[in-house]
């Protein structure tokens, strides 16, 4: 009876480090990602009962490096239908690190529901010292069942932090310190028990336009990115592509190299969207700042890096509009 009294938290596993295993405990970064089923995660792991009552299910067993839109289709429909059941409370997606941040904004967008998702991964695989797995999908599962993480949109936690899907972004690679957003996280996780301290204001889940039930494919959008020296080559290759976006992904203020204006120009020519992002880390890029966004009829992806700014142009395309209704989606999203 005391068991059936806690929340119900569904595992959909992908695979990623957190199910990766290497040939000796000194193998932090040397490894096999995705090998590890999710039945034997959560045997190794029996204090998540402590939390909630889990249940896993393996979606795929994949590197997040190699993930596809069609990886995100299919884990999106499993959550949306599963967050309709009465007797599930919450999910936790487990997930490599490479493109978790892309997933997990992803659901972010096109999930309806108050109930709590989270997205965990791992620096390590468990088979190393200090593996960090474990105890980040403790950290997730004890989120998960929380009715003080409802209505937050979806969530990753890593090393302690509670993080919003749609700010986190992978900043570091070997550190378990990995995740980091500019906006700081959302809390923190002790010992099973949740600590918060802010909640995100863009539109996620609930207050979302976007839901995964009425769509079956994700538009095509490509990443082109600024350098010194750089050429067209890649722009027009991608501009002959068939996408319906494309991001480029400038250098400091989503500044464009004088040569690629007019392949970026071009490229908008065939009706193509032209996004203007940052590699910068930080920061957002600002309409009408270093580009006459106006006059050219691009969009600018507000605070977005180009992976992020891939998947919300990937969903919001999935209906026809022209660049100011674009535009509305990156400033509200
Ligand atoms: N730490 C990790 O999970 C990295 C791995 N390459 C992945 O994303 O699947």
């Amino acid at each position: 009876a005391a068991q059936s009294a806690k929340p119900n938290v569904v595992i959909l596993a992908t695979g990623g480090t957190i199910a990766g295993a290497g040939a000796s405990a000194l193998n932090s970064a040397t490894y096999a990602a995705a090998k590890v089923p999710v039945d034997k995660l959560l045997a190794g792991l029996p204090e998540l009962a402590n939390v909630a009552n889990v249940k896993g299910e393996q979606v795929s067993q994949i590197a997040s490096e190699s993930f596809t839109n069609d990886n995100l289709m299919k884990l999106g429909k499993r959550v949306s239908a599963l967050v309709k059941q009465a007797d599930v409370d919450g999910i936790v997606v487990t997930h490599g690190t490479d493109t978790l941040e892309e997933t997990a904004y992803f659901l972010n967008l096109v999930i309806r529901t108050s109930k709590p998702i989270v997205v965990v991964g791992s620096m390590r695989p468990g088979t190393a010292l200090s593996a960090d797995g474990a105890l980040n999908l403790y950290d997730a599962v004890s989120v998960a069942a929380s009715k003080d993480a409802a209505g937050k949109g979806v969530l990753v936690t890593m090393n302690d932090e509670i993080q919003s899907g749609r700010d986190v972004t992978k900043k570091t690679n070997i550190k378990t310190e990995a995740f980091k957003s500019q906006w700081g996280p959302l809390g923190m996780v002790v010992e099973g028990n949740n600590y918060w301290f802010r909640a995100p204001v863009k539109r996620h889940t609930l207050q979302s336009e976007f839901n995964i039930d009425e769509f079956e494919a994700l538009a095509p959008v490509e990443i082109v990115y600024g350098y010194g020296n750089v050429s067209r080559t890649a722009l027009d290759a991608v501009g002959k592509s068939g996408i319906k976006a494309l991001i480029h992904g400038g250098t400091g203020n989503g500044s464009v190299a004088d040569r690629i204006v007019p392949a970026l120009q071009d490229v908008r020519a065939k009706g193509i969207q032209v996004i203007r992002s940052s590699r910068v880390p930080d920061g957002f890029v600002l309409r009408n700042a270093e580009q006459p966004d106006d006059k050219y009829d691009w969009v600018v992806a507000h605070d977005l890096n180009p992976q992020k700014a891939r998947i919300l142009a990937a969903v919001a395309l999935t209906k026809p509009m022209d660049s100011k209704e674009l535009q509305r989606i990156f400033w509200q999203y």
